[in-house]
């Protein structure tokens, strides 16, 4: 047994207590904390018990706090959660040495979520299990009730683990169902079940589009093959209805999404032209479109073809240009960018190191970068920072409620 006083709360959204033997991590715990550990094995506390709770602690509201992978941080009171946030931004500028106004953060409300990957496993006693997996484990935590999905979605998880048991067909599968509630409904994309897991045979195919047709799926595909659809899936993106492609990209908050298109937009006014990269199928390419012409790209072909089928069927919109093409290996030139004094960047978590080396080489005036890893956005605004960029402002959005993931947006001028 040791006792504990944890300092802070680390990136991964683990309290941190320094020791003499180095850097302990208890997960679920606060600053402030005073805590008893039943062993410490390589540097995790386990079998906690908390002896002086911090006062920002609060009751968690899920039913399965503690078990489940998902919401390590809903024992936090809002207001010093929300600022852990907008610290994780500040201390990742800083390690590139970039200093700038950093906007609180953007709350999403409980019940938003709009998307969510629910895995699959059968129980030894033949039941399907479907829920998320366990913190720091390979099991998984049976779901009933999830306070952050959309109360849409939780209620189709009854009729969704029927569709997911005729995926459960070779020991090996390991289905994970995206699930998305679209204009049009629910959304399933099932990947886990490639060929290298067994593939689906020709009668579970059957049974899983009976059971989709049963818990009234608009559609279900399998790693993007659409296996039945009986109504188009379309998201509203600003002015635009988009068909959403069979497992494409798609932000998981609505909200969050408003909030970044919005800023986005605001920053943008006045451009004469902009550029969208890694616009997936448009969602700030049709808001950026009200003020301006549009020149997107994105990898994904599906996403760039569910974009211009956006365009030719909204009216009134400035002109759109869509390519489909990989700006990791292809980043779009200065010359390509010719004309855009506006671009908009929201690459993966990996970020965009070489597209951002191109953009600094452009006469774009305004630049705004969206992320989902403040690490590697920071990266790349050193670089849009060395050729003249000054950090205006960044806005932290807190789009995974209770998780440790940090969204932004961030605007740069010269
Ligand atoms: C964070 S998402 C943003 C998408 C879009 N802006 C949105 O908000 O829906 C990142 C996008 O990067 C695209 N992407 C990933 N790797 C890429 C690459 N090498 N080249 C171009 N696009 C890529 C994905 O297809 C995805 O649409």
């Amino acid at each position: 047994m040791e006792t504990l006083t944890i300092a802070r709360v680390g990136g991964q959204g683990d309290g941190i207590a320094q020791t003499p033997q180095g850097l302990v991590f208890a997960p679920l715990t606060l600053p402030g904390e005073i805590i008893r550990a039943e062993t410490i094995k390589e540097g995790r506390a386990e079998g906690v018990e908390i002896l002086t709770p911090s006062p920002d602690r609060i009751a968690p509201v899920s039913p399965q706090y503690g078990d489940c992978g998902g919401c390590s941080l809903q024992h936090w009171a809002t207001g010093p959660y929300l600022e852990w946030k907008r610290e994780q931004v500040r201390l990742a500028l800083a390690r590139e040495a970039i200093e700038t106004e950093i906007e609180a953060t953007v709350a999403v409300p409980m019940a938003s979520r709009r998307r969510v990957a629910l895995h699959a496993r059968r129980s030894p006693e033949g039941k399907v299990i479907l829920g998320f997996k366990a913190r720091k484990s390979w099991r998984l935590v049976e779901i009933a009730e999830c306070p952050v999905a959309d109360p849409r979605l939780v209620r189709a998880f009854p009729s969704l683990a029927r569709v997911a048991g005729a995926f459960l067909e070779h020991p090996k599968s390991a289905p994970t169902l995206h699930v998305t509630w679209t204009d049009a409904g629910l959304d399933v994309d099932v990947t886990g079940v490639e060929r290298k897991s067994g593939g689906l045979s020709r009668d579970r195919q059957m049974q899983a589009i009976r059971a989709a047709g049963e818990a009234d799926l608009a559609r279900l595909s399998m790693a993007g093959e659409t296996l039945v659809m009986a109504r188009q899936p379309r998201i509203t993106f600003g002015p635009a209805s988009v068909p959403l492609p069979p497992g494409g990209f798609l932000q998981a908050v609505p909200e969050a999404e408003l909030a970044m298109t919005s800023r986005a937009v605001a920053a943008v006014k006045g451009s004469k032209k902009v550029a969208d990269l890694f616009c997936g199928s448009g969602s700030f390419t049709f808001p950026l479109a009200t003020v301006a012409p549009v020149l997107a790209a994105d990898a994904s072909a599906a996403g760039i073809a569910a974009l211009k089928a956006g365009v030719s069927s909204t009216s009134g919109l400035r002109q759109i240009t869509a390519e489909a093409r990989d700006l990791f290996r292809r980043p779009l030139s200065p010359f390509d960018l010719k004309g855009c004094d506006a671009i908009v960047f929201d690459p993966p978590r990996a970020g965009a190191i070489d597209q951002t080396q191109q953009i600094a080489g452009t006469k774009a005036s305004v630049v705004v970068g969206v992320s989902c890893n403040p690490t590697t956005f920071a990266r790349d605004a050193r670089v849009l920072i060395d050729a003249g960029f000054r950090l205006e402002t960044v806005t932290p959005v807190d789009q995974f409620l209770w998780s440790a993931h940090v969204e932004l947006v961030g605007v740069f001028r010269r």
